[in-house]
């Protein structure tokens, strides 16, 4: 995946800005507030649909401004040239894909791959499940044609059920939907296992060159129910009352999570900022390792403000990880981290003020 023109209209502080960044590592310099991050977000938005800093009606359109917009070039691993553009207005928006309306943003965030590490990303670890689940589901989106259908499918039964739910149905009424919740979910849950199996010894590896002090990290998946106890069916059957007391469904798929664990730490608790900042870092490393392996190219990687986040050898070390493999890497900093100064890489220099990008 080989960005070559970012075109971004009306994003936070950016009003109208082109970038053509290089096939290698990218630096975007710039001062507090200068729109690094928010040329990261417009990257971000084409792969997601949404920003890692929230929603786009969260404050993503520029003040003042109806909408906005961005506009990507890049060639994908076949050597074909893809365009997209979207318009977004906070509730509406229109996308373009190749020159063709794209029906869903889904179609859209489907073609062009992107990892985003940035200051908010230990939430991948410290924070709650929601963080990890999207995770492994972008994973499966990308690598597993089957899964967005079954998660479709999941999605829809569960809504279903918690209307039901909320109406205090007569409990037989939940019978059909907890039957299409046993078939999508066991799939869905199994796809998640599988991939996480598949990303385990990836994450080893490279959280090893990040914390070998910790050991050899492993993965441990939690399916949202007590699966060694249990199938769906019963578990779903054994929360009814609780359910219909709470006016949701308490047990599933949707309740999934997964942990890292390290053989020289009691949980994840004992990890410090850095270590769960480190983590975080190896598992979307990892992830991206990962896609490469499925998907013969690397997603686009984005490094926001990553030097302010890690010292510099291990910056160096997750530099040189990325880089290695040829991957195309955005790299956002106040100032030119020190590393880059060696031999690391050959860098395309960008420099941002007051939403301005020029070369530098
Ligand atoms: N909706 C908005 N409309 C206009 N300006 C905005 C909007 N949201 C944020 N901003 C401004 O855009 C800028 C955001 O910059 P951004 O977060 O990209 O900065 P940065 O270069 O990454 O800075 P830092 O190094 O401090 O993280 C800030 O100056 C902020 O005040």
């Amino acid at each position: 995946m080989r960005l070559s023109r970012l075109d971004v209209q009306n994003l936070r502080c950016l009003v109208d800005v082109r970038f053509e960044p290089s096939p290698g590592l990218n630096l975007v310099t710039g001062g507090n507030g200068a729109g690094k991050t928010s040329l990261v977000e417009a990257v971000h938005l084409l792969g997601y649909g949404r920003s890692f800093r929230g929603r786009v009606r969260d404050g993503l359109v520029r003040s003042g401004q109806p909408a906005l917009s961005v506009y990507a070039e890049w060639m994908d691993g076949q050597g074909r040239s893809r365009r997209a553009g979207l318009r977004h207005t906070g509730s509406e928006w229109e996308a373009r894909l190749d020159g063709s309306q794209a029906p869903s943003l889904t179609e859209l965030c489907a073609e062009l791959a992107v990892v985003s590490f940035e200051p908010g990303s230990h939430e991948l670890i410290a924070g709650g499940a929601e963080h990890r689940r999207r995770f492994l589901d972008w994973a499966l989106f990308h690598v597993e044609p089957g899964f967005l259908p079954v998660w479709r499918r999941y999605a829809r039964a569960l809504k279903q059920r918690n209307a039901l739910l909320k109406r205090g149905p007569a409990a037989n009424a939940l019978d059909p939907w907890d039957q299409e919740l046993v078939d999508s979910g066991q799939r869905l849950s199994s796809l998640r296992a599988d991939y996480l199996a598949r990303l385990e010894p990836v994450l080893a590896t490279t959280a090893g060159e990040f914390l070998p002090e910790l050991g050899q990290a492993g993965l441990g998946f939690l399916p949202g129910w007590r699966q060694s106890d249990y199938p769906l069916a019963d578990a779903l059957l054994l929360a009814r009352d609780r359910d219909l007391a709470l006016g949701y469904t308490s047990v599933g798929p949707h309740r999934a999570d997964w942990r890292v664990d390290y053989p020289a730490l009691p949980g994840k608790e004992a990890l410090s900022r850095g270590q769960e900042k480190l983590t975080a870092l190896a598992c979307i490393l990892a992830q991206a390792r990962a896609f490469a392996a499925d998907r013969g190219e690397w997603p686009l990687v984005c490094l926001d403000d990553l030097a302010s986040e890690l010292d510099q050898t291990h910056l160096r070390h997750a530099l040189a990880a990325v880089l290695d493999s040829g991957a195309q890497v955005i790299l956002t900093a106040t100032e030119a981290p020190a590393v880059l100064t060696g031999d690391l890489a050959p860098v395309a220099r960008f420099h941002v003020e007051r939403g301005v990008l020029r070369q530098a």
